[in-house]
């Protein structure tokens, strides 16, 4: 299954938003440390109501620890960023991608973007600089399930 991961994400309530879409997918969610607020059931449960003790979620002490774990498991990791030239619509995603979103103060650095197996980008109008990170995660999340027939096991 396909899995998100939010690197060093800044806004409580965009995590709690795509803890309660990974939640209701079936999608785990992978948090990058440090956050920019205090990761705890209290500070995300605005974005995630109560559907947080249905939330598949693990925390990575650094990104460091995150990538070692990702190289080890053999899983290919997809840059959501607005920095890409390829669309995420004509991208082939594979059943154990991760899709990595970046912070929503700065993205991610450049070191972390070289570690990306692909970079994607959804296409905007000229001149809007970028998507709420959660609705970027939805709207790639839905295009990767869809192409790996994720959406089967649920009703
Ligand atoms: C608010 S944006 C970050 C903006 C930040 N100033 C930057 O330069 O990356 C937060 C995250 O949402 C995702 N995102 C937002 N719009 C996107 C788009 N059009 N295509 C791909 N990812 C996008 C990216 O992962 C981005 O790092």
């Amino acid at each position: 299954m396909i899995d998100l991961a939010l690197y060093q994400p800044d806004i409580a309530q965009n995590t709690g938003t795509l803890l309660r879409l990974g939640a209701c997918l079936g999608v785990m969610v992978h948090i990058i440390h440090p956050t920019g607020f205090q990761f705890s059931p209290r500070s995300i449960r605005r974005g995630a109501l109560d559907y947080l003790e249905h939330a598949l979620f693990t925390e990575h002490d650094s990104y460091a620890h995150f990538d070692a774990w990702r190289r080890s498991a053999g899983r290919r990791l997809a840059l959501l960023t607005t920095k890409a030239s390829g669309s995420a619509y004509a991208t082939s995603y594979r059943p154990d991608d991760i899709l990595l979103l970046g912070r929503e103060s700065a993205g991610v650095p450049d070191s972390v973007a070289d570690d990306a197996d692909l970079k994607v980008r959804i296409p905007m109008r000229q001149d809007m600089r970028s998507l709420n990170v959660a609705v970027a995660g939805s709207l790639v999340l839905g295009e990767a399930l869809r192409q790996t027939n994720g959406f089967a096991a649920l009703s």
